[in-house]
């Protein structure tokens, strides 16, 4: 059961101009239902991290509001109520896994919860190296321990940037079936950026196809298939007509882009 409530975000007229002049965000409004998850796919350099970035309070708008539960960014972040597993998880390299793991409970201000940090280290395939530290771990294996790390504080806010870009094939059909029952039922309002179309649709209840920079909303499709969903779930029609859909979407957003058009 949750033990804190699910919370909404809203953008409302968020836009990001860096330093550089490059403009990301078209501006945006997006609202992300409590509870549900959301799957942001777009070309590359659109500004999809950017996105999250501005929702986890770790870069500010040039103009527009994220709110979170109605409070802003930071002041969620600061009572320890979002998570994040970035493409690179920046793990403590000096700390073994478990007690990287038990850290974020502590600076999320969760209390201490070994075997629930067990638990997820099992659930992500690190079972026998919760004594290791992060330098003797692949690529892939440091991203399930960073996905493990965000689950552990048990947030109300999950963000996910491509977490599963550097792990094979066949783990991430099984981290694709193992973790959403996870943050589920904690009622986590998870936002997922991926390149996989196919992750998208087996992830999320929703998926937001951005255009190319600066990113606007091209489509906005629900994903109405039931929990828990097996991997078997993408040879039905339903999941290919969502899949087709979205694709289309993306082809259509890079060639009504007037940045594109005009090379
Ligand atoms: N700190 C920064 N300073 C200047 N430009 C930046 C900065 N951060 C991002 N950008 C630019 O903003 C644009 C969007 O970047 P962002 O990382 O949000 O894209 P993305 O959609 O997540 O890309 P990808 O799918 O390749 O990870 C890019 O053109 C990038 O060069």
């Amino acid at each position: 059961m949750p033990d804190r409530p699910p919370v909404p975000i809203t953008c409302a007229g968020l836009t990001r101009i860096h330093d550089n002049g490059v403009a990301t965000l078209d501006p945006l409004d997006l609202t992300f239902a409590p509870g549900r998850t959301t799957a942001l796919i777009g070309p590359s350099g659109c500004g999809k991290s950017t996105l999250l970035r501005l929702i986890a309070g770790l870069d500010r708008p040039s103009a527009g509001e994220v709110l979170i539960g109605g409070l802003p960014p930071a002041r969620q972040a600061a009572r320890g109520a979002i998570a994040m597993a970035f493409q690179d998880p920046s793990l403590l390299p000096w700390l073994t896994l478990r007690r990287n793991i038990a850290l974020a409970r502590k600076l999320a201000r969760r209390p201490a919860d070994p075997r629930l940090v067990d638990e997820l280290i099992g659930l992500v395939g690190l079972e026998g190296f919760q004594e290791t530290r992060p330098a003797a771990l692949s690529g892939g294996m440091r991203q399930r321990a960073a996905i493990a790390r965000a689950l552990a504080t048990r947030p109300q806010v999950l963000l996910l940037d491509e977490p599963f870009g550097a792990v094979d094939e066949l783990t991430r059909r099984q981290l694709a079936r193992d973790l959403p029952p996870l943050w589920h039922p904690l009622g986590t309002t998870t936002l997922l950026v991926t390149h996989s179309v196919d992750e998208a649709v087996l992830l999320s209840d929703r998926i937001v196809v951005l255009s190319p920079r600066p990113a606007r909303v091209v489509a906005d499709l629900a994903v109405p298939l039931l929990h828990p969903r097996l991997p078997q779930v993408a040879d039905t029609a339903a999941f290919r007509r969502i899949a087709a859909q979205a694709l289309a979407a993306l082809a259509q957003g890079v060639a009504d882009s007037p940045a594109l058009a005009a090379q």
